[in-house]
């Protein structure tokens, strides 16, 4: 089917040579438009999509579109680092699972709830204790099985506790590295969010070398105010050369919101990732 033509913007994405595949998050841009219009949108502009709780939305709707999805949120209910949310976590992974494969998206996210526990036994603020990790490894290895078995990836992102997500614990892309790290399996790996390191941690490109084996996705805004790459603190260029440098030509994903108009962010960051 041809998609619908936007124009001269369109043209420069479809001509431009990014080593990565770029994705746009539909909960973050073109947001005076229905989810669905959005979803056109950043396909036919020539991105992939990225879209969070599958609940809010209508599957048939997505799939009609006939737009490539990237990732989308792996699970309802649960979090890795207890046995009873663990258990939760794993039963709604699996029905995310189910949607995923209908819409043919590769990688489920875990992040926030996941890690955290909100409303249950691990609570934000707790300290992680050395039983935590376990369960939490213990849980991530029941999700690469899954993964193995269905052919997806669960991405494990690391989120910053001092602006978005207040006092998360195991939230540091240094401890999302050690995770996946410990549980070594193709079907987990780390959604690497620049945007979170940035505020977190900081080294960005020393931390994208260390994280090179265990990669699955890496996602991006700038800093501060969450807008596009070239609207803050991180050079992107710097970034996009290091991510090439270790090998990566996986995909990069712009989860920020629009610093003005729509199409002009989204062409900031297709140019911050064209080399
Ligand atoms: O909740 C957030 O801040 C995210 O980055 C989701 O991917």
């Amino acid at each position: 089917m041809t998609k619908p033509f936007h124009g001269v913007l369109a043209m420069n994405q479809r001509s431009g040579s990014s080593p990565f595949t770029l994705a746009v998050c539909a909960e973050m841009v073109f947001r005076d438009l229905p989810i669905i219009e959005r979803v056109r949108r950043i396909d036919a502009l020539g991105f992939q999509v990225e879209i969070w709780d599958w609940t809010k939305h209508d599957i048939r709707a997505l799939a009609d579109t006939g737009a490539t999805f990237s990732s989308m949120t792996g699970y309802i209910d649960g979090t890795l680092a207890d046995p009873e949310g663990a258990e939760r976590l794993v039963e709604t992974a699996r029905e995310s699972i189910a949607v995923a494969t209908s819409l043919g998206i590769p990688r489920l996210n875990l992040h926030g709830t996941g890690l955290d526990g909100q409303g249950l036994p691990v609570k934000p603020g707790a300290e992680m204790t050395g039983p935590m990790w376990i369960q939490a490894a213990d849980t991530l290895r029941r999700l690469a099985d899954l993964g193995q078995q269905h052919g997806v990836t669960f991405v494990l992102e690391n989120l910053n506790a001092a602006v978005d997500h207040p006092r998360v614990p195991f939230a540091r892309a240094e401890d999302v590295l050690a995770l996946v790290a410990s549980v070594d399996r193709p079907e987990v790996r780390i959604m690497l969010d620049l945007y979170h390191a940035q505020i977190g941690e900081g080294n960005l490109v020393e931390l994208v070398r260390r994280c090179a084996p265990y990669i699955g996705e890496v996602q991006v805004a700038d800093v501060p105010g969450r807008c596009e790459p070239g609207t803050g603190e991180i050079h992107y260029p710097a970034i996009a050369r290091a991510l090439v440098e270790i090998g990566y030509s996986g995909t990069v994903g712009l989860e920020a919101w629009a610093s003005g108009d729509g199409e002009l962010a989204l062409q900031r960051f297709r140019d911050a990732f064209t080399l």
